[in-house]
């Protein structure tokens, strides 16, 4: 992606956030192109989360501002950091998504549960619709979540390593999925310790230790050098 190509999604413009007692962006810059992939690396602890939690809108900056599309983002954690025994069904999570910033116990219309039902097709969930999510494998688990996050059809959608510990088959899903969704006009961005994915994003965000190191086109952003000093 040529930078005349670049049309901004969301941004962060030098946001300085965290939590009570630790500040773990500092002063963090990037542009997060609508239509695109971003692939968002760092070392554990550097921030990657946060970021994510930041575009979300779930923590807020103490200093800078965001910039994202109107309208909720759609954010999908990791799928071990959702409660495994929930006593819901994949179809059930999956439609849980039609329900995100509506008023409650408003019924799902006819396309409610057609834009439902397509998005467990695309993730290949349709032989475990009525599973429990309780029984189902971690990639089974985490394809349900990106699942739920489709179904809101949001124009920002966050993904916090949706791929980490899932076998090949389901690996490809998701990054065909992201592909797709990023080519229909979304801004994708997900964190990973995956560089083989990193390098199949339109762009990419380096941070380390809350700061970014390098931002702009895969290729150059994951050089040997800036990939040493991000790890170091
Ligand atoms: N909910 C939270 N409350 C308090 N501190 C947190 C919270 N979430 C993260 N942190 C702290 O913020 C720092 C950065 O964590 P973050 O999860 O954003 O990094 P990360 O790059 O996503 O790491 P990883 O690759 O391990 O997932 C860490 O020191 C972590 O302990």
């Amino acid at each position: 992606m040529t930078r005349s190509a670049i049309r901004t999604g969301a941004a962060l413009n030098n946001v300085s956030a965290g939590y009570a007692r630790q500040v773990v962006l500092h002063e963090v810059s990037a542009v997060f192109p609508a239509g695109a992939v971003t692939a968002l690396v760092g070392a554990n602890g550097s921030g990657k989360s946060t970021a994510l939690s930041v575009l979300a809108g779930i923590v807020r900056p103490a200093a800078g501002s965001v910039e994202r599309p109107a309208g909720r983002a759609a954010l999908v954690v990791q799928h071990d950091a959702v409660p495994a025994l929930l006593p819901i069904t994949v179809r059930e999570t999956v439609e849980m998504g039609r329900w995100a910033g509506r008023p409650w116990r408003r019924r799902l219309s006819r396309h409610d549960r057609a834009v439902a039902e397509r998005c467990l097709t695309r993730l290949g969930l349709d032989q475990i619709i009525g599973s429990r999510l309780s029984a189902l494998s971690g990639g089974q688990r985490q394809r349900a979540l990106v699942a739920q996050a489709l179904a809101q059809e949001t124009d920002l959608l966050l993904l916090d390593e949706p791929t980490a510990a899932l076998d090949v088959p389901a690996r490809e899903t998701i990054s065909r999925t992201l592909r797709e969704v990023a080519d229909s006009g979304v801004t994708v961005v997900h964190a990973t310790h995956d560089l083989t994915e990193a390098r199949a994003a339109d762009h990419c965000v380096l941070l380390r230790q809350g700061r970014v190191l390098a931002e702009g086109p895969p290729e150059t952003v994951l050089s040997q050098d800036n990939l040493l000093d991000a790890w170091h």
